[in-house]
């Protein structure tokens, strides 16, 4: 299985709402669908540490105080295709900068577009980003890539203790 990691920056707007910091994905899994910045650990890498490092490579944003949101377990014709690590946080340094790999966007929690994210997204997210903790299997099929796939059904478990260790 795949080891990878998603974070979700959050600000202030000054409004009522918060806003997120989503990517274009411009390579890759996923290609020209928004997420959070994050991508596959590197050998001897801790999860915290690959969600710190991918968001810096891919939109130029120092991340600090990681929280663990969720763990997301994906599966592809029944077999573990990816397993997730989800944080997310309020501590950054610097400014979002477009790369190779992604186009960044602060876009208001309230209008995120799910009708152009992983058809899961909209089951998990909204969750994550009012601060909820989730544990999730989500099911797909069609054989690979992943992003060609149909997502079929999935198990939520909210409110659960992922612990702050990784
Ligand atoms: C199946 O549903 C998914 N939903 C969401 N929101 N995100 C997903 C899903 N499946 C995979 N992902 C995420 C997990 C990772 O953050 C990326 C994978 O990105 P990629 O394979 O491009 O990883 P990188 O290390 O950035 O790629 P390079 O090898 O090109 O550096 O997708």
């Amino acid at each position: 299985m795949i080891e990878t990691t998603l974070c979700f920056p959050l600000r202030d707007d000054g409004d009522d709402a918060d806003d997120v910091l989503l990517i274009e994905k411009r390579r890759g899994l996923g290609e020209g669908w928004y997420n959070g910045p994050g991508g596959k650990l590197e050998s001897g890498e801790t999860p915290r540490d690959c969600a710190v490092r991918e968001t810096r490579e891919e939109v130029g944003l120092d991340v600090r105080d990681l929280e663990k949101a969720g763990e997301l377990t994906f599966l592809l014709d029944g077999e573990g295709h990816t397993f997730c690590h989800v944080y997310r946080t309020r501590s950054f340094e610097g400014e979002p900068t477009s790369s190779e790999e992604a186009h960044p966007e602060w876009v208001p929690v309230d209008d995120v577009p799910y009708d152009r994210m992983w058809d899961d997204d909209h089951l998990w997210l909204p969750g994550v980003l009012a601060g909820n903790t989730v544990a999730g299997e989500f099911r797909f099929e069609g054989g690979k890539p992943l992003d060609e796939a149909a997502f079929v059904d999935h198990d939520l478990e909210w409110g659960v203790s992922l612990g702050n260790e990784n």
